[in-house]
């Protein structure tokens, strides 16, 4: 992405720069706030690359909110905020040895240092942890907050005082005033313990799809620490690795190394590898020696960090953005190997996605044994060219699912590899929508991939809302085959639920109650509990606007010369069109419903309004939205009162991005036009209830 030629003029650079912000702070949330990142970190450093390599050639588009002088993400709502004393700062990258020399060659300049004066370093590993600063007033710890969006952090005090690693006090010699800044982390042995008994737990309390596991151990450790309960931290095996400091109203040292000697003399724990370097030589010689290492060190690390030794000339270089300019992280290459592409397996989600998986021959990279690597989709099939028994390069970057970046055998006389036209799990048709990357099971209420995630959602809250009946007992009732399709439910019998719990009479006779009360069904909720794809709530509403009964959306649904109907309803399209027809198309389906509708009869369609804060408002959905489709949004604005028009002018009140939104963003700055991203109109749609 990095490589795609740059924007051509000041108005494609704004708007790439608007949008690159938006994703960007939404990937820093995720991962910062949320410690549950979407992408890997070289997709994410991609997207921050070419942010700066815009920014460097359209300097007057700089954005006040760029993330090149953005640190982190906002600090999360349960811990209170405290500012930093002195700025905590994230670090620039470099990824090439000509860089590292860049580097030095900067620094010399600024500090108009003669050609021959030598410019010492430290060379120390970057942990992949998260930074916490902790205060020392007399010598006793009073305070510890993490980096947040750098300016302020969030309060982790009580977390931080279970951790072993860290001293409750200084030695009496110590400045009074002095906070150690360094990395908690999570060793990776002990994160994958930890990711074992998340999931073992989560199973045991019946919770399989709520099993919260960590992404890798960084997001493990920011997990672990940023609790509310100290006492859940504590539980935790964190670690802590001292490497800088903060406020200090004395110095142990003029230069960094003798600081952080220091340190490790009040018994902070100090990297193993830290050292001094007097050249760019000796400094890059330390970097290959701690990458040959990498995989025996007991926590994960992504690259080795630099800093001018002498602090005098630290104080000079200062920092510019979000990063002081004596220090760099020399970031390591994504770790890569060849092996054998064995096989190509279809793996069916709970969403009834397929998802390709490709069965490697096992090779080590990077001290790790990989045996699958993730396709994606269809599409980077066809992109690889992949077929079994290609020799193929994978990479692993930063401990996520490894890829397939190349083919070695890529012959492209060959045709695609045949993505199945059935779904492997239950027969049914798998078929791609139109503008969608991925292909879907249209099983959907028979698919056991699906199924309980489809009985789940059917007596949710939102849709039938079953009291009683919840996640728990409808994996149960499936495992122990007692329901099979929505139908089932009313089926349970008295004696059913009888045999399953002593002394259960009362359970029983409520549970029965709550489905019998269900029979009757409102029709939305009904509509909306199939989990036909596209088809929310508000969308299931517009539907019955116009159709009254779920019978008559059926009968047009499974009638395709009538779906121009269906497309012709305001805020509903092509694609709600078509996955209401792909699902009555599906026998199995049609089945699953006829035998529901022989156990319920939902109600017709009966009118109300709803108010909100975007009602009379003109709003404009632009680019790719991740969650939504284009029509169920347009659907949501229109049930919320607004107007959405598909261009934007004058008239516009808000714009709805999502990625690659291109040349309406630029209109829209053009007319100050207000921007939000997808996950603030989900909000807006969400508190509009
Ligand atoms: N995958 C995603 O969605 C996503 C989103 C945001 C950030 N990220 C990743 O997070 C990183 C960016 O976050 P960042 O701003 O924290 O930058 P960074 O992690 O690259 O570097 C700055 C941090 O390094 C840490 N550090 C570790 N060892 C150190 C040492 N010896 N000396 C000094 N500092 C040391 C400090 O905590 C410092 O704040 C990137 O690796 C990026 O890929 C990923
Ligand atoms: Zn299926």
């Amino acid at each position: 992405m990095t490589d795609a030629a740059l924007p051509r003029t000041q108005e494609e650079a704004a708007a790439e720069l608007a949008l690159l912000a938006a994703e960007i702070a939404r990937h820093n949330r995720l991962y910062h706030t949320d410690d549950a990142p979407e992408i890997d970190d070289a997709a994410y450093d991609a997207l921050v690359r070419r942010n700066a390599a815009i920014e460097a050639a359209f300097p007057g588009q700089v954005r006040p909110d760029s993330p090149s002088v953005q640190v982190g993400a906002a600090p999360a709502a349960h811990l209170a905020k405290v500012a930093h004393a002195r700025p905590m700062f994230s670090l620039d990258n470099a990824f090439a040895d000509e860089e590292v020399a860049e580097f030095v060659q900067r620094v010399r300049r600024f500090l108009n240092l003669a050609p021959d004066e030598p410019v010492a370093l430290t060379a120390e590993p970057k942990i992949d942890g998260l930074s916490c600063s902790l205060r020392y007033e007399d010598g006793k710890l009073v305070r510890a907050l993490t980096r947040g969006d750098g300016t302020v952090g969030e309060d982790v005090t009580a977390n931080v005082r279970t951790l072993a690693d860290i001293p409750q006090a200084l030695p009496n010699d110590a400045p009074d005033i002095f906070e150690v800044r360094g990395e908690v982390y999570m060793a990776k042995a002990a994160f994958a313990d930890l990711n074992t008994r998340l999931r073992d737990a989560a199973e045991a309390a019946g919770d399989v799809t709520k099993a919260r596991q960590f992404a890798n151990p960084r997001n493990a450790a920011a997990g672990s620490l940023r609790q509310k309960d100290a006492s859940v931290t504590k539980a935790r095996p964190l670690r802590f690795l001292a490497h800088g400091w903060g406020e200090a109203s004395d110095l142990p040292g003029e230069t960094q190394h003798a600081v952080v000697e220091a340190l490790r003399g009040w018994k902070f724990p100090v990297a193993e590898h830290f050292a001094r370097a007097e050249t760019i030589d000796a400094a890059l010689a330390q970097y290959r020696a701690i990458e040959a290492i990498r995989a025996d060190l007991p926590f994960d690390i992504d690259g080795v960090v630099y800093k001018v030794d002498r602090l005098d000339w630290q104080a000079r270089l200062g920092s510019v953005g979000k990063a002081p300019r004596w220090a760099l992280a020399h970031k390591f290459p994504a770790e890569r190997a060849q092996t054998t592409l064995n096989a190509i397996d279809i793996q069916v989600g709970r969403t009834g996605k397929l998802t390709p998986v490709a069965r490697l021959e096992p090779v080590t990279v990077g001290g790790v044994v990989v045996t699958n690597a993730t396709l994606h989709n269809a599409d980077e099939i066809v992109r690889l060219g992949v077929h079994p028994g290609d020799r193929v390069v994978i990479q692993r970057a930063g401990d996520v699912i490894p890829q397939i970046v190349e083919n070695l055998s890529r012959d492209d006389t060959r045709a695609p590899w045949p993505f199945p036209a059935a779904c492997p799990e239950c027969g049914s048709d798998a078929v791609r929508e139109e503008g969608e990357v991925d292909i879907r099971c249209t099983g959907g209420l028979i698919c056991p991939a699906q199924r309980i995630e489809r009985l789940k959602h059917f007596v949710s809250r939102g849709a039938m809302d079953i009291e009683g009946l919840g996640g728990q007992q409808i994996e149960d009732f499936v495992r122990d085959g007692l329901i099979h399709a929505p139908a089932d439910i009313f089926r349970l019998t008295e004696d059913q639920l009888l045999a399953r719990k002593k002394d259960g009479r009362v359970w029983a006779t409520n549970l029965l109650a709550a489905i019998e009360a269900k029979r009757r069904p409102d029709p939305v909720r009904f509509l909306f509990g199939l989990g036909i794809r596209h088809v929310g709530s508000v969308t299931a509403r517009a539907l019955l606007k116009v159709f009254a009964t779920v019978e008559a959306i059926a009968a047009v649904a499974s009638d395709p010369e009538r779906r121009a109907e269906i497309e012709a309803i305001d805020g509903i399209g092509p694609a709600v069109a078509q996955a209401l027809t792909d699902f009555f198309a599906e026998a199995h389906n049609r089945d699953a419903w006829d035998d529901l509708l022989r156990e319920v009869s939902p109600a017709p369609y009966v009118a109300t309004s709803r108010d909100s804060s975007v009602s009379g408002k003109t709003i404009v959905f632009t680019g790719t939205l991740e969650t939504l489709s284009r029509d169920e949004a347009k659907a949501q604005a229109e049930a919320l009162g607004a107007k959405v028009s598909g261009s934007v002018s004058a008239k516009t009140d808000l714009i709805v991005a999502g990625a690659n939104a291109g040349s309406k963003l630029k209109k829209a700055a053009e007319l100050g036009v207000a921007v939000i991203d997808e996950a603030a109109w989900r909000e807006i749609v969400e508190a509009a209830g």
